[in-house]
């Protein structure tokens, strides 16, 4: 059986956090992102003004599918398409013989404009894969017959690398116990109920988050409305139109932030949330919390995950979601 580790380092203010792939002969820095499902990377068939400065998937060593594509759009409006091979995917020692490797033929602009990160690799339900006319299969999908443990693990850290883990739980990088709760994966999310949330330590435990997905591919925590308004107003946060979203002071006095997830309290510190200066220099943050207006479930994105160690499971017969703090 398979199993295996694979580095997750921090871009600047932990916007993303990229590691080490091999597809076919290539290899490449990827986002692994637990909120989307393809496999897609900068390839040969990128446009060259779209891809300077990116490593490549070179899809000579791939099988085309022929007639296949994927397009997709993520949450924040970024997105991109191409053509479908299949090609072996090696990661931390885990490979996948056959798997289905998405190559770009247009990335939008915020993907040209990262140079760190070399393409996505999904892992949310492969329900939501983009490949047409047959969808094809995440990474985890693919190899997970082969795991010693139908799972993966998530240990993102605050500027610091981290790491997933596939096939087993490493039990030195938690604190306590570990809480488990039931995932609902009918939209192809990994998403769960979160229950009560208190700001700065105070125990009363305040209305419900609700439903919520947990999502490495997201930067920050958006959270309802309410629960993020009580939250700035203890912070001394304000509503800036012009930033689109809610500043406060960078200055280190923002409060912990803590939710109730199956009965056990988790906490971000509020250092997390202060996220970064609104520009170099600047005393004002942009939060690292944000209304979760529009999207219709709360996101907990790496705001959150970087302060628990997160368990993907489906070795149970019905997924669930992990987690310890760290
Ligand atoms: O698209 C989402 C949100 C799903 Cl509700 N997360 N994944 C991602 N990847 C790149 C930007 N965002």
């Amino acid at each position: 059986a398979q199993s295996g580790e694979v580095a997750a380092d921090p871009q600047q203010y932990d916007q993303a956090y990229l590691s080490p792939v091999t597809i076919g002969n290539s290899e490449l820095m990827l986002d692994f992102d637990t909120g989307s499902a393809d496999l897609w990377a900068f390839s040969n068939e990128t446009p060259a003004s779209q891809s300077q400065g990116h490593e490549r998937y070179d899809s000579a060593t791939g099988t085309e599918l022929d007639g296949y594509s994927w397009s997709i759009t993520y949450g924040d409006q970024s997105g991109a398409g191409g053509n479908v091979y299949t090609d072996k995917v090696v990661v931390g020692g885990v490979t996948a013989t056959r798997q289905a490797v998405e190559a770009a033929t247009s990335v939008s602009a915020s993907f040209s404009q990262n140079i760190d990160s070399d393409g996505l690799l999904g892992l949310a339900f492969s329900s939501i894969n983009t490949v047409q006319p047959r969808q094809q299969t995440t990474f985890f999908d693919t190899v997970r017959p082969t795991l010693a443990k139908a799972l993966f693990t998530c240990d993102l850290r605050q500027g610091d690398a981290g790491s997933y883990t596939f096939g087993y739980i490493d039990s030195s990088k938690y604190q306590g116990t570990v809480t488990y709760v039931p995932v609902d994966d009918s939209q192809g999310f990994w998403q769960f109920t979160a229950g009560g949330y208190s700001v700065g330590g105070d125990n009363a435990t305040s209305g419900s988050v609700g439903t919520a997905i947990a999502d490495t591919g997201t930067s920050l925590l958006y959270l309802p409305a309410a629960v993020t308004k009580a939250y700035y107003e203890q912070a001394g946060g304000r509503y800036d139109n012009q930033q689109g979203g809610y500043t406060l002071p960078c200055n280190g006095g923002a409060p912990d932030f803590s939710v109730a997830i199956g009965g056990k309290t988790f906490t971000v510190p509020g250092s997390y949330i202060a996220y970064a200066p609104l520009t170099t220099g600047s005393s004002t943050c942009f939060g690292g919390i944000q209304p979760d207006t529009g999207i219709g479930f709360s996101i907990f994105g790496d705001v959150f995950l970087k302060a628990v160690y997160a368990i993907f499971d489906v070795s149970q017969g019905s997924p669930r979601l992990g987690f310890a703090a760290q």
